[in-house]
């Protein structure tokens, strides 16, 4: 991608963020947004890049979608996953015939991907960094953290290369894979925990460290796990996470290590609550829970593999969407109960 054009569809927290680092790099990067008086800030002020990681503000072109005019080869999908068919059908008359959309979403959102352009025409990608839209052209970007790019066959491309160089601009220790699926049931794994913290008021790195909650994570990554394994995959760790420790037959030792690095990983970082926790207390939306955590659930009953404690939090989340339920710290001790 050097230097090629690349089109950022969802400039909020990660496309955002993204996006004005390769601006800054000197890529021709056009960012489309739903919010107008985002993308008219980005127009006229510019986006702003803010937070203990770096500080800077870069002039780029920013268009809704209705605005947008023109073919790219290089999408980058950064919309929150049930978006992504609406900006699927917008995106889809944008890319060229030999050109990717690359999905920069937590979630097994490349096959739905697919089903739009086709599976040659999909890059996956896996994210751990921490973001928040703050203000219409403002983003913080909270903390470092994983980043890996895929072909979603496992094929080691010419393309993917590119697009792995870039990514290095972003995040110097961002990877290429030839197993982006074990990377994203490795997030997907995670963010039970991360929509578990969302059910209360401690950030992410103080939730975990709850000892209270310390069969909690054992059992509801041992769920995730298990249905991984069922779909032949063995999640990758990051971050201090070390998904296989919770596998069936994981050593308890390995566990507690890897609860004690995450704790340490995300106590450090300055996007101290999930992005769950934010669509509900901040913006009061509903979450990604059907595309994320809910999938855990419905690829187990495919494979008859109970996930109680993974369906109770599901069943949380919903609650605290429709008003039925605050967020409060003793629902984590209900979901653990
Ligand atoms: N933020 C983070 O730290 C992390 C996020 N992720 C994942 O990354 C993905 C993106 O999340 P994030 O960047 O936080 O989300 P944001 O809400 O910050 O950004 C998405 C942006 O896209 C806009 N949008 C919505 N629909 C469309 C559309 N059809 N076309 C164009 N733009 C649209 C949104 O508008 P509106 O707000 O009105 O919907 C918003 O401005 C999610 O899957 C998330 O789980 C992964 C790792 C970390
Ligand atoms: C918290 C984070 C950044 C992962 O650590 C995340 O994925 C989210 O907010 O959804």
């Amino acid at each position: 991608m050097s230097h090629d054009p690349v089109l950022i569809w969802g400039a909020g927290a990660i496309g955002g963020t993204i996006g004005a680092y390769l601006a800054r790099a000197g890529y021709p990067v056009t960012f489309v947004d739903t919010v107008e008086p985002h993308v008219e800030a980005i127009r006229n002020r510019g986006l702003a890049i803010t937070g203990p990681v770096d500080s800077f503000t870069v002039k780029a072109p920013a268009f809704t979608p209705a605005q947008l005019e023109g073919r790219w080869s290089r999408i980058l999908l950064c919309v929150k996953t049930p978006q992504t068919d609406a900006a699927m059908a917008a995106l889809r008359p944008h890319l060229t015939e030999d050109g990717y959309v690359a999905s920069f979403q937590n979630g097994l959102c490349e096959p739905r991907i697919a089903e739009s352009v086709g599976a040659s025409r999909v890059m996956g990608a896996f994210i751990n960094f921490g973001a928040d839209w703050i203000a219409p052209g403002e983003i913080l970007y909270g903390n470092r953290g994983a980043v890996v790019v895929g072909e979603t066959d496992g094929r080691m491309t010419g393309r993917l290369e590119t697009l792995h160089r870039a990514m290095r601009i972003f995040e110097p220790e961002a990877i290429q894979t030839d197993r982006i699926y074990a990377h994203l049931w490795g997030k997907l794994a995670y963010l039970t925990l991360l929509y578990a913290q969302a059910l209360g008021d401690k950030g992410i790195g103080d939730c975990i460290a709850r000892p209270e909650l310390r069969l909690l994570w054992d059992e509801i990554l041992g769920e995730a796990t298990a249905v991984a394994a069922a779909e032949g995959v063995a999640p990758i760790g990051f971050d201090g996470f070390d998904p296989m420790a919770f596998a069936a037959g994981g050593d308890p030792a390995r566990r507690d290590l890897s609860i004690e690095r995450m704790v340490r990983f995300n106590r450090a970082s300055a996007k101290t609550h999930s992005g769950i926790w934010r669509d509900l207390a901040i913006r009061k939306r509903p979450t990604e829970v059907a595309f994320q955590v809910g999938q855990i659930s419905e690829i187990g009953r495919r494979h008859g593999i109970p996930t109680p404690r993974v369906d109770r939090l599901v069943a949380l989340i919903r609650e605290i969407e429709t008003g039925a339920r605050p967020i409060s710290d003793c629902n984590l001790l209900e979901l653990a109960a």
